[in-house]
């Protein structure tokens, strides 16, 4: 570093060398040959990393004005070598679809532990309501009022940059204006009803996460392969398999030959597919040009407040309750809340992780603070209890009676292609080890989710509750409203 203080020539980098050596971590170096530079003579300068993995050395035009913006920006992300290299330290964290339910709290949460933010989104989500007819129990804001609301509260700005990570030039800009040392992706179509309405949602939903997170996963190459990604994967990547599931890889010997290899994934949406694909692209990438990343394989999340989106009605986040983006336990909630019989389908044996949201957004700051080490592709399994469809409804009709509520609970034939009874039993230690500290699901939070039902139940449409979004009967058809499944 002492090398890129004295240097006393111009250095006038461009945006993308700026980003490769705030990056980088670059030790910058007087070189012996002079360039030409426009009509000027500069001094080239030589770019060394203090990484131990072996660097290619480039040659840049240099400003002094700009050098000391690079050492600037190089010691924000970094800071001082330790004994074992420099430790990585973000700061800059871009949450991509930081407009919908897991990302709004989630960039709350982060500007709120003075992290600079940055929100991209393409508010696609709020068309989807629209286009489906449907809507938020709870009434939500503009993401622009939001964000100037957040402003006014806390004095935290946070960056919006409005637009669709499909389009690269978008993106990049997006990248090349924020700078990020994280980047936590959520901006892909979540609901596995969705991608099953027809031909054109499953297509969308594919195109749409797949290349996206390409898209993603090229802008850092380009911008800063330091960054670190953080992805929302899905705890539906595994499907049920007879044994334990393991966090994302697993130990197997075949034909006396042993090695540990990513854990079998089966999907059972085009939706959970899509993750499948990114989290196959996010390893090729680890492994092919040394990013870093983290899949979250997230189970199914409940709840609506967290400290963040609490403090004002304005920040109040959206909360699904239909059948083709509301989640299970959210669901009967409301269900509870308006006199519907909870909604289990088939047989209600099916078994998943779930958490709180309050506990989501604390795992995405767990990951971002312990970040991936370059090359690593590491996988988290994101859940803190298992429960059944029919534990979930017990759990529901008990809170219920307590708040003097009358709860039936119906079999609905079963929209969706999954079992209804099976083993289940997925590991979920590794975000534990960094710290987690989880939210269970008591009782105390069953009545005020309850209770928050209760109170927005003059919102609820009640010809929203019953699925009708069949995965066996999708076709090339395009709905115009979802298919009835009877
Ligand atoms: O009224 C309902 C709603 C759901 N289910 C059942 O509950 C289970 C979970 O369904 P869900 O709609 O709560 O969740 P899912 O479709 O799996 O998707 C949600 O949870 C996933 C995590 S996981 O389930 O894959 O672990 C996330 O990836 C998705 O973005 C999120 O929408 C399924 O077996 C479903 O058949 C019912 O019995 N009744």
């Amino acid at each position: 570093m002492a090398n890129l203080l004295s240097i006393s020539c111009a250095v006038n980098t461009s945006p993308a060398t700026r980003t490769y050596l705030r990056s980088h971590n670059k030790c910058v170096l007087p070189c012996h040959a002079y360039k030409a530079c426009g009509n000027h003579m500069f001094p080239s300068i030589i770019i060394k990393s203090h990484r131990e993995k072996p660097q290619r050395a480039i040659a840049v035009y240099a400003t002094a004005a700009s050098v000391s913006q690079d050492v600037k920006s190089i010691s924000e992300a970094w800071s001082p070598q330790s004994p074992s290299g420099p430790i990585y330290n973000p700061k800059k964290v871009m949450v991509i679809g930081g407009d919908g339910y897991c990302g709004w709290a989630t960039a709350l949460h982060l500007s709120n532990k003075n992290y600079e933010v940055a929100i991209v989104d393409s508010l696609v989500r709020r068309l989807f309501d629209h286009q489906l007819g449907l809507d938020s129990l709870t009434p939500i804001s503009s993401i622009q009022n939001r964000i100037r609301l957040w402003k006014s509260l806390t004095g935290k700005n946070i960056q919006l940059y409005v637009g669709d990570i499909c389009d690269f030039e978008f993106l990049f800009d997006a990248f090349k204006s924020f700078e990020p040392d994280a980047v936590v992706h959520f901006g892909e179509q979540r609901s596995a009803p969705y991608s099953m309405i027809d031909r054109s949602r499953a297509v969308f939903t594919q195109q749409n996460n797949v290349i996206g997170t390409l898209n993603v996963l090229f802008a850092i190459k380009e911008f800063s392969e330091e960054c670190h990604l953080v992805k929302l994967g899905t705890m539906g990547e595994y499907g049920t398999p007879n044994i334990d599931i393991e966090e994302g890889y697993i130990t197997i010997t075949h034909n006396g030959r042993t090695d540990t290899l990513p854990y079998p994934k089966q999907a059972s949406s085009f939706y959970h597919l899509s993750k499948v694909h990114d989290s196959h692209n996010i390893a090729f990438t680890c492994k092919a040009w040394g990013m870093r990343a983290t899949d979250l394989n997230q189970g199914v999340v409940y709840g609506v407040r967290t400290e963040e989106t609490a403090m004002h009605e304005e920040l109040c986040n959206r909360f699904d309750y239909d059948g083709v983006f509301g989640t299970a336990l959210n669901r009967f909630c409301v269900q509870a809340a308006v006199g519907h019989p909870l909604t289990v389908y088939g047989m209600g044996g099916q078994t998943r992780g779930y958490l709180d949201i309050r506990d989501t957004v604390q795992c995405v700051e767990l990951a971002i603070a312990n970040p991936a080490k370059p090359g690593e592709f590491r996988v988290f399994n994101q859940f803190t209890e298992q429960f059944s469809v029919n534990n979930l409804a017990a759990l529901v009709t008990n809170a219920g009676k307590k708040l003097g509520l009358e709860v039936k609970t119906m079999t609905v034939p079963n929209p969706r292609v999954e079992a209804e009874e099976h083993y289940y039993n997925a590991k979920h230690t590794k975000l534990m080890e960094l710290g987690l500290r989880p939210h269970l699901l008591s009782d105390s939070l069953l009545d005020s989710l309850l209770n928050f039902a209760i109170q927005f139940k003059d919102r609820v449409d009640h010809s929203q509750i019953m699925p009708n979004i069949s995965w066996k009967k999708i076709g090339v058809k395009a709905q115009t409203a979802p298919v009835q499944t009877s």
